[in-house]
């Protein structure tokens, strides 16, 4: 599992070892990692050292200093260096080692703004090294006007050090201009800033380099499961495993005008393992559900007459079919696990329990919120992702995942979760009623299973946010594994569940 940390965590946890004067030591290991993190994507793109150029942008704080001392590493190397900085000061130890080590140092101001974002553009690769986790919102002045002007002039490689210059490392927040990074390099730990959107999207492929502090770190406040949590997680059927042992899914989905989403949330359901699927809803959906999958068993019935261990709810739903949204509302209300998507998002509640799982995205989530008196957009919502789910989380009582190119998780206990497993291509009509469906099943297997997830480590009662983002995690899987690189439709996604979850 990747555990990821507020600038706040990280820098708590630090502090210990500045108090023993070990501070120094920190930055060593941290720039020398960033050094080894630069040479490895030169070789990596076959490039020679040798020669190869080298811009740092520098500010004034120790962020600058890890960026300097790893300057200087590269310029023993043999590359050519160069430290533009950004403040009137820098870090005096990280400049004396660079200086010493042959680098070139320019001082930014106005006069040489034009010269200095030249070089840094033709330079092969750029360290951003101007704001760390002592940043304050984002760059502003001469700094602010290079970014800007790079980001423009499409530099070279770019490298993050520790997170890119102006991401809110707590929250993923992006105080514009930030340099788009390939490759963030972050000491310690990962920041919760690098694994939610917008900041994710700016920070590029992320490589945690270990600099002694990890055993005082605190728990996280994100967590993403890697294939090897999964693998341990979704545990495979008992030999005598039988049809209702494996779970029982009840699904609510689908109308006469949207009866795709009801078979592709149906589909989900079966390919990620239930034992059974219940379908509730209108004739004609029912018969389309049937055609499409035999397995399925429909009826016209109530919640409390059928008997499920998990409710999917919501998928295509019309907001005038009164009969499907007292269903969904007596599904959320049974006290068993339920999946809530789309069309009940806005029929149910407004405060739940946590074994309902709200799958929103932006758009719904920015719609919820307003609902319950948050006066945040679309835009505003994808400019702050983690903060939003968290509210949602805290003011429905309800686990909420909100779905993108990054998944976030919040229960309402404060565990958080992200995953982003997916390809853009997954961006495609009915994506989310599949992953709605995978949710669904694992809901019905493995909900009521506490000891389960006690004995993997996960605290029983926050295990409804762990199913969700292991969901999560097997759909963006299964999503990358049919796109292939290439366009994926929402069955596609659908059929390649059952291989993703063979290789778990
Ligand atoms: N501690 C350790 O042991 C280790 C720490 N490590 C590294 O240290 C980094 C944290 O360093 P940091 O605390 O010095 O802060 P940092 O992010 O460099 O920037 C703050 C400086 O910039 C200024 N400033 C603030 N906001 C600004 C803005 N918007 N626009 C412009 N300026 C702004 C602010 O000055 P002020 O304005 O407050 O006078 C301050 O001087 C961390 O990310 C990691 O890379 C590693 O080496 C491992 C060991
Ligand atoms: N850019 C992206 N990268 C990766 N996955 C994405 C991206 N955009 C959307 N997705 C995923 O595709 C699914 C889309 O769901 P949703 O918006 O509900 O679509 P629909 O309602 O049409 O099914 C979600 O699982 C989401 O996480
Ligand atoms: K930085």
């Amino acid at each position: 599992m990747i555990s990821a940390y507020t600038g706040t965590q990280i820098r708590e946890t630090e502090k210990s070892f500045l108090d023993n004067g070990v501070g120094a030591v920190l930055m060593q290991r941290a720039a020398y990692g960033l050094a080894n993190a630069v040479v490895r994507e030169l070789r990596g793109g076959r490039q020679r050292l040798y020669g190869a150029s080298v811009t740092v942008l520098a500010g004034k704080g120790n962020n600058g200093g890890d960026g300097l001392f790893a300057a200087a590493m590269l310029a023993r190397r043999g590359l050519r260096t160069t430290a533009v900085l950004t403040a009137g000061d820098a870090h005096p130890e990280g400049l004396a080692a660079f200086k010493k080590a042959g680098g070139r140092v320019v001082r930014l101001t106005p006069e040489n703004m034009a010269e200095a974002t030249a070089a840094a553009a033709a330079s092969g690769v750029v360290i951003d090294a101007v704001l760390g986790t002592g940043a304050q919102g984002g760059l502003r002045g001469p700094a602010a006007e290079l970014v800007e002007a790079l980001g423009r002039a499409r530099p070279g490689l770019v490298v993050a050090c520790d997170i890119p210059s102006g991401v809110d490392a707590d929250t993923g927040e992006a105080h514009a201009p930030v340099l788009r990074a390939e490759l963030t390099v972050t000491f310690g730990a990962a920041k919760a800033g690098l694994l939610a959107d917008p900041g994710a999207d700016f920070a590029g492929r992320v490589q945690v380099v270990p600099i002694g502090i990890e055993a005082g770190l605190p728990w996280p406040a994100l967590c993403r499961f890697e294939a090897g949590d999964l693998s341990a997680l979704l545990a495979r059927p008992e030999r005598r495993a039988h049809k209702y042992s494996r779970g029982v899914l009840g699904v609510v989905a689908g109308s006469s005008a949207y009866p795709g989403a009801a078979v592709l949330a149906c589909k989900g359901a079966l390919a990620a393992g239930a034992g059974m699927v219940r379908y509730l809803g209108p004739p004609d959906v029912a018969d389309l559900v049937r055609q499409a999958c035999p397995e399925i068993v429909c009826s016209a019935g109530t919640v409390a007459g059928t008997h499920v261990q998990a409710w999917l709810v919501g998928s295509g739903l019309d907001d005038s079919d009164e009969q499907q949204l007292q269903r969904a509302r007596d599904a959320a209300d049974s006290g068993l696990p339920t999946i809530a998507d789309a069309g009940a998002l806005p029929a149910l509640p407004d405060v739940l329990a946590p074994q309902v799982i709200l799958t929103p995205h932006a758009g719904e989530l920015a719609s919820l919120l307003q609902r319950l008196g948050v006066g945040l957009d679309r835009a505003a919502v994808e400019a702050s992702t983690l903060s939003a789910v968290r509210r949602a989380a805290g003011l429905t009582e309800a686990t909420v995942l909100l779905k993108g190119a990054t998944t976030l998780v919040a229960s309402p206990f404060q565990d958080f979760y992200s995953q982003a497993e997916g390809t853009p291509w997954m961006a495609t009509a009915g994506s989310g009623d599949v992953l709605a469906g995978v949710i669904g099943a694992l809901l019905a297997r493995l909900g009521a299973d506490v000891g389960h997830f006690a004995e993997r480590g996960i605290d029983p009662d926050a295990r409804w946010g762990a199913i969700a983002a292991m969901a999560a995690s097997v759909h963006g899987r299964a999503g990358s594994l049919a796109s292939a690189g290439g366009p994926v439709t929402a069955s596609a996604i659908s059929d390649a569940v059952p291989e993703v979850l063979r290789t778990m």
